[in-house]
């Protein structure tokens, strides 16, 4: 079998004052093109395993490899530049700049990343800005947003535009941290088609974290963390 994309190796979390493990994992791993659907209870640990598999977070102890680099001993810069590069997140607080406009904050993965540049205009946009537009359009944040500074939108507005940012220039890994827990049905099934759409296209590996088991069907794997952590038993 080829290189995993993503593989953690006898990995433990534990955190500061914590008198366990939270996470303890001998192997984990996920294949180029792979579609997770993960849950698992609340404080179960999905955000730190995300946090971990994005380089933002160092373990404990044991291994991380990303598109088959080690990274969890390279230098915190080492791993935001593999993040920008590699990595689209959609993190459970949006970790949005609320002061820059809806169309600012889609674009900062390519301000740092001209990889992320590259590969949205090979995407068939004429400019970048016009790739944002295509991505903030589908998710249904029209024209009159794209200005706005992004702390003035909803909490399911600034949602979408995190949704947009991390889609921005095909990443290989897209991790989505409940990114529909703010949206309305109708804007969650065209989330999904989004979300699924691109990463089929970009032959993204994606790692997609919900409560809401109804969305399961749409993915082509589905483990609860407790399948393969074995921390809060330890
Ligand atoms: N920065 C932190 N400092 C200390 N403990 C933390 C920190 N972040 C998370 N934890 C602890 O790690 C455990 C797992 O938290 P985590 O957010 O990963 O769970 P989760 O499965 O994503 O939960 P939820 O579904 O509620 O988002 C919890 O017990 C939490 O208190």
């Amino acid at each position: 079998m080829s290189t995993p994309l993503v593989e953690l190796l006898d990995l433990r979390q534990r955190w500061p004052g914590q008198q366990s493990d939270c996470l303890s994992i001998a192997r984990f791993a996920l294949q180029a093109g792979e579609h997770l659907f993960l849950h698992g209870p609340s404080g179960a640990g999905k955000s730190t395993l995300l946090s971990l598999l994005a380089g933002v977070l160092r373990p404990t102890a044991g291994e991380v490899h990303l598109l088959g680099q080690r990274i969890d001993g390279l230098p915190a810069t080492a791993r935001d530049r593999l993040r920008g590069e590699h990595i689209g997140y959609i993190f459970q607080q949006f970790n949005l700049l609320p002061y820059l406009s809806v169309i600012d904050n889609v674009l900062l993965p390519c301000r740092f990343s001209r990889r992320r540049q590259q590969r949205a205009l090979a995407r068939g946009a004429s400019s970048l800005q016009a790739e944002a537009e295509r991505l903030l359009s589908h998710l249904d944040l029209l024209a009159p947003d794209w200005l706005r500074p992004v702390g003035a939108l909803s909490v399911g507005q600034q949602q979408r535009v995190a949704a947009a940012r991390a889609l921005i220039g095909q990443p290989e890994l897209l991790l989505a941290d409940e990114p529909t827990s703010a949206l309305d049905a109708v804007r969650q099934q065209d989330f999904l088609d989004l979300l699924l759409r691109e990463a089929n296209e970009a032959g993204s590996t994606l790692i997609f974290v919900s409560h809401d088991q109804r969305l399961a069907a749409h993915f082509s794997r589905v483990q609860a963390l407790g399948d393969f952590n074995a921390g809060d038993r330890a």
